[in-house]
């Protein structure tokens, strides 16, 4: 039973089904819709709840900007000795104030009521929680509930993992999975707004070990101020048609060839976007005409991927660690840095390390904060 009505009669709800990581750029919320709900349960739910479920689960994308990953949802698993299908949700943490008069539009606020919650926006929006919605939350931390979601998602879908083989081959690279079941240690690349890196050593064993604040949200502010787009999907698909080798320098073009002495190979970037400022005989200002806002998208996403495939390659080094799970929305939509990533962390590390995926790549933090719910806490 996840309601009772106070001394007041008010009623008091938790809402045990729903988990929300709130970012600083994403808000993901996932919804557990449990199976085979009895006559009972059904009679002693609120209306309330009863409309909000439907709602969510008829449609696949909410106002402008909410949407449903319906690829992502996963049936017939588990939760606290039920089973059913986790949906996963996002909209932009931006959008939190329409979130909040939508979600009072539906009746939420005539509840009290408590709900999971994650991310930095569990503590900033908290205060508008209650103060719009009625609606209490319970506080997890994200680095805890990222881990707890990963280690659950990956145990209740067989393909959550993969890596990326022949990642420089477009005909031959494809997506193979991996068996993450016993996966200690391991390293935690998660590229949202910020990058944060944790070294994992056991299911309630790890730490933060580095981070920077270049990371998706870098690349999607770049963009934007570059190229003039105006959200991730069209960045990405910008990139997608661009060519770097215009915009940034190549070993080659100083070298005129590979810098074999020090494994340098001649198509590796040398320096990030400075073709454009001088370039051989050209005019540097004639060069910039010749840049197309593909061009500056690719180059944009190439030089944050290889920035932070950098950083993650030199704490694995240090952590002594080598396979590296590269998660966050950074990576939705984007096979262009998930290859570049795992390319890099092979070569440079002559092959010892390798570059994990996930298939649920931003939603970790919002399963992981719903695990946590306890039901007397
Ligand atoms: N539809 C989208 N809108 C905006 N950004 C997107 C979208 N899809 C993918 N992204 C990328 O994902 C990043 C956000 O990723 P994610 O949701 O994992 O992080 P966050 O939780 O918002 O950030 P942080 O953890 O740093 O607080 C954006 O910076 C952008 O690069
Ligand atoms: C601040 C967080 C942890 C919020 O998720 C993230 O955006 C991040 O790790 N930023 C990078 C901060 C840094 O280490 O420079």
């Amino acid at each position: 039973m996840f309601w009772a009505k106070n001394k007041e009669n008010v009623i008091i709800i938790t809402m045990p089904w729903f988990g929300m990581d709130i970012g600083g750029t994403l808000c993901k919320l996932v919804y557990f819709e449990p199976k085979n709900i009895s006559r009972d349960e059904l009679d002693s739910e609120v209306e309330i709840l009863k409309k909000i479920r439907k709602y969510l689960i008829k449609n696949s994308s909410y106002g402008k900007t909410g949407h449903r990953d319906t690829h992502l949802q996963m049936d017939n698993v588990p939760l606290r000795g039920r089973k059913g299908t986790l949906h996963f949700i996002r909209f932009p943490t931006s959008e939190m104030g329409n979130f909040l008069i939508l979600a009072r539009s539906k009746g939420i606020a005539t509840l009290v009521s408590t709900v999971c919650a994650t991310g930095g926006g569990a503590y900033k929006f908290e205060n508008d929680f209650k103060k719009e919605v009625n609606m209490k939350l319970a506080k997890f931390d994200e680095f805890d509930s990222l881990i707890k979601g990963m280690q659950y998602v990956d145990a209740h879908n067989p393909a959550e993992c993969y890596y990326w083989a022949q990642p420089t081959d477009d005909k031959k690279c494809c997506k193979v999975t991996y068996d993450l079941s016993n996966p200690y240690p391991f390293l935690i690349v998660n590229i949202g707004s910020g990058v944060s890196v944790l070294a994992v050593y056991g299911p309630n064993n790890y730490k933060r070990v580095s981070g920077t604040s270049i990371g998706g949200g870098t690349f999607l502010g770049l963009c934007c101020l570059l190229t003039g787009c105006n959200s991730f999907e069209e960045a990405i698909e910008l990139a997608a048609g661009g060519d770097n080798t215009h915009v940034d320098k190549l070993v080659r073009d100083i070298y005129g060839g590979d810098y074999e002495r020090f494994g340098l190979p001649g198509d590796l970037v040398a320096s990030s976007f400075s073709a454009v400022c001088s370039f051989g005989q050209m005019n540097s200002r004639d060069r910039r005409a010749k840049v197309s806002r593909e061009d500056l998208a690719k180059a944009t996403l190439v030089t944050i991927t290889n920035n932070i495939g950098s950083i993650a390659r030199m704490c694995a080094l240090q952590e002594k660690i080598d396979r590296v799970v590269f998660i966050g929305n950074f990576l939705r939509v984007n096979p262009i840095s998930m290859k570049l990533l795992a390319y890099a962390m092979d070569y440079w590390s002559n092959g010892t390390m390798k570059a994990l995926f996930l298939e649920h790549e931003g939603y970790f933090g919002a399963v992981g904060c719903l695990l946590q719910f306890n039901e007397h806490s």
